[in-house]
């Protein structure tokens, strides 16, 4: 394709993204053997509720995998892809993303969700050779699982809480959600829009980009700021249901994924939340007559609901006693609703 159709421009020419920081600011990277680990992801959560994660333990092996399965997947023919699409109410399989309908464009992407099992999909995409596939898939979530409940605990802890104060964090947590994320060249990146900006859901995600930039964070005061890919690194992002746990001491991080004029660009966002008939509301020990709970209990599941509605309205959804407001969009076009 050698023009960008109508249908997927998101910016004019003159209104390009204004980066806020100038190199300056940057999204911390911290070294997971660091013996003040804990009181940095604390900082990193407080003043981005994003950042990078290096000596993670993850084999690099299996990130290598993972990525190999994701690009298999996407250079399949369209058709295959489509025996394997998303159901219209569904959660799992091939589409656009889940917030597409909130907005009045397209986004410059493709995605590949999977919730539970991915064998019924995997069938369809490789009548032959799914059984490889899965078993990368499987070991993928795992070894992210194990790092995710690390994380939780480090966040925790960093809150002046323990794990025996927060009973559920412990449980093995309702199957995860795995996004696969393809971002194809793009004629015109700089009014194309990859995955517009959002939140995600989760307590945290758990991202691994390939060798492309595109992932931006918001930062208040700041603006957008490009999240360079680090190799061997991962990205990991606050979620709203780590904002309400924290009773918003901890900010889910609005973020967005631009594309590229020449290299394809893959990432596998892992999003880890609490087991699904859990009541996540703002820890006891984080509130006080001074400092209230800022949000009403609420499931996973619950959370999920208000989402798929009210997109990012969800939060203040579930805020007690504050007007229904949402983050604005002025950097990427036009949102409806
Ligand atoms: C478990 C989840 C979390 C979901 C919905 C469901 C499966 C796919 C996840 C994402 C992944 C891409 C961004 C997001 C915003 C989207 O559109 O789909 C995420 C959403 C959320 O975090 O709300
Ligand atoms: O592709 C990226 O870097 C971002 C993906 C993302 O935000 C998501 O899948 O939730
Ligand atoms: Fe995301």
């Amino acid at each position: 394709m050698e023009e960008l159709p109508e249908s997927h421009a998101w910016l004019s020419l003159d209104d390009s993204p204004s980066y806020g920081s100038l190199g300056q600011d940057q999204v911390p990277v911290i070294n997971l053997n660091s013996p003040n680990v804990m009181k940095l992801v604390g900082y990193a959560c407080k003043t981005w509720g994003v950042f990078q994660v290096t000596n993670h333990g993850v084999p690099v092996k299996l990130v290598e995998e993972m990525e190999g399965a994701c690009r298999k997947l996407f250079t399949l023919p369209i058709q295959q892809k489509l025996q394997a699409a998303r159901a219209p109410n569904g959660v799992s399989g091939y589409g656009v993303a889940r917030i597409s309908s909130f907005f009045p464009k397209l986004m410059w992407s493709e995605g590949f969700t999977i919730v539970g099992s991915p064998y019924e999909h995997a069938r369809k995409l490789w009548p032959e050779g799914y059984s490889s596939f899965c078993d990368v898939i499987e070991e993928y979530k795992e070894e992210m699982n194990k790092l995710a409940q690390r994380l939780m605990s480090l966040i925790l802890g960093s809150l002046g809480v323990t794990l025996d104060d927060v009973k559920w964090a412990t449980l093995q947590g309702p199957s995860p959600a795995l996004q696969l994320n393809s971002y194809p060249t793009c004629p015109d990146p700089d009014r194309a829009m990859g995955l517009a900006a959002h939140t995600d859901s989760t307590l945290l995600t758990i991202l691994h980009q390939t060798n492309t930039s595109g992932l931006e964070a918001h930062k208040e005061g700041t603006g957008w700021v490009p999240i360079p890919p680090i190799r061997h690194a991962l990205v990991v992002n606050v979620g709203d249901l780590l904002h309400i746990l924290s009773n918003g001491l901890y900010t889910s991080v609005l973020h967005r994924a631009m594309v590229n004029r020449t290299q394809h660009r893959l990432s596998v966002a892992y999003l880890y939340g609490p087991p699904s008939n859990i009541q996540i509301s703002p820890l006891p020990k984080l509130t006080d007559k001074v400092h209230p709970p800022l949000y009403r209990p609420v499931t996973w599941s619950e959370y999920l609901g208000a989402k798929a509605k009210h997109f990012n309205k969800a939060l203040s959804s579930v805020r007690l006693c504050a007007p229904l407001t949402g983050f604005t969009n002025d950097h990427n076009g036009v949102q409806v609703g």
